[in-house]
């Protein structure tokens, strides 16, 4: 099986950067929405993103943002990665012409298959539970309502944490994993111990013997 890839979202303070890169995370999230808690400006997500070694992605989430925030973003950070956890349209993802990932809402009666569909030219579909309030709340949804045939790299989120992400990942078998509350302290203050405690459950689970289908 190959390297499940870690995301680790929502970061505000260098401290926390650092202890994910050191922990080995793939990528580093910098919420974009200004009604979240853990909102940075694009300047300061500059400011932590300058602290990234090569090959670790920064990824910027965006929720329903006008054109000229997801610009002024793009200006600060060029090479991010998009996230889209709101009711962004095919269009809208795509407009300003970087790689995205596009969050889906899991709950009962949620047609995925044909939301992934719809988003074909996203990199991966983020899998979240529906919470108020778009995502970050700590969630797990009911993971038996993944079918196994999306067509698209799958991305795990939605209340994870070092407790529960070995058996999502042995059950959901995602491309990556996405945490944000599950390694906090407080909201947007991450826990160094939690960072490094949740990327070792990661890699115990993925050098699980796979089982035959
Ligand atoms: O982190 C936020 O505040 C946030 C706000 C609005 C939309 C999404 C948000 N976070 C993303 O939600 C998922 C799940 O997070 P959690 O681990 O359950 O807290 C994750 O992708 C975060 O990046």
């Amino acid at each position: 099986m190959s390297r499940t890839r870690i995301k680790i979202c929502g970061l505000t303070r260098e401290a926390d950067v650092l202890a994910a890169v050191q922990a080995g995370a793939d990528a580093i999230g910098f919420v974009f929405y200004p009604k979240s808690p853990r909102y940075v400006s694009p300047a300061r997500a500059a400011e932590l993103a300058r602290l990234l070694p090569p090959f670790v992605t920064p990824v910027g989430l965006f929720v329903n943002a006008s054109a000229a925030e997801l610009d002024a973003a793009l200006q600060a950070l060029p090479n991010m990665l998009l996230q889209f956890h709101g009711d962004e349209t095919p269009a809208e993802c795509e407009r300003a012409g970087r790689p995205y990932l596009r969050a889906a809402r899991m709950g009962e009666g949620f047609d995925l298959l044909n939301f992934a569909a719809q988003y074909s030219s996203a990199q991966a579909i983020l899998l979240d539970a529906h919470v108020e309030g778009y995502g970050g709340g700590g969630k797990v949804f009911d993971w038996s309502l993944i079918p196994k045939n999306v067509p698209s790299p799958v991305v795990l989120s939605g209340g994870l944490h070092a407790g529960n992400v070995l058996t999502g990942i042995l059950q959901v078998r995602p491309t990556a994993v996405d945490v944000s509350s599950g390694v906090e302290e407080a909201k947007g203050l991450k826990s160094a111990v939690l960072i490094r405690q949740f990327c070792a459950a990661v890699r115990q689970a993925d050098a699980q013997p796979e089982l035959p289908a």
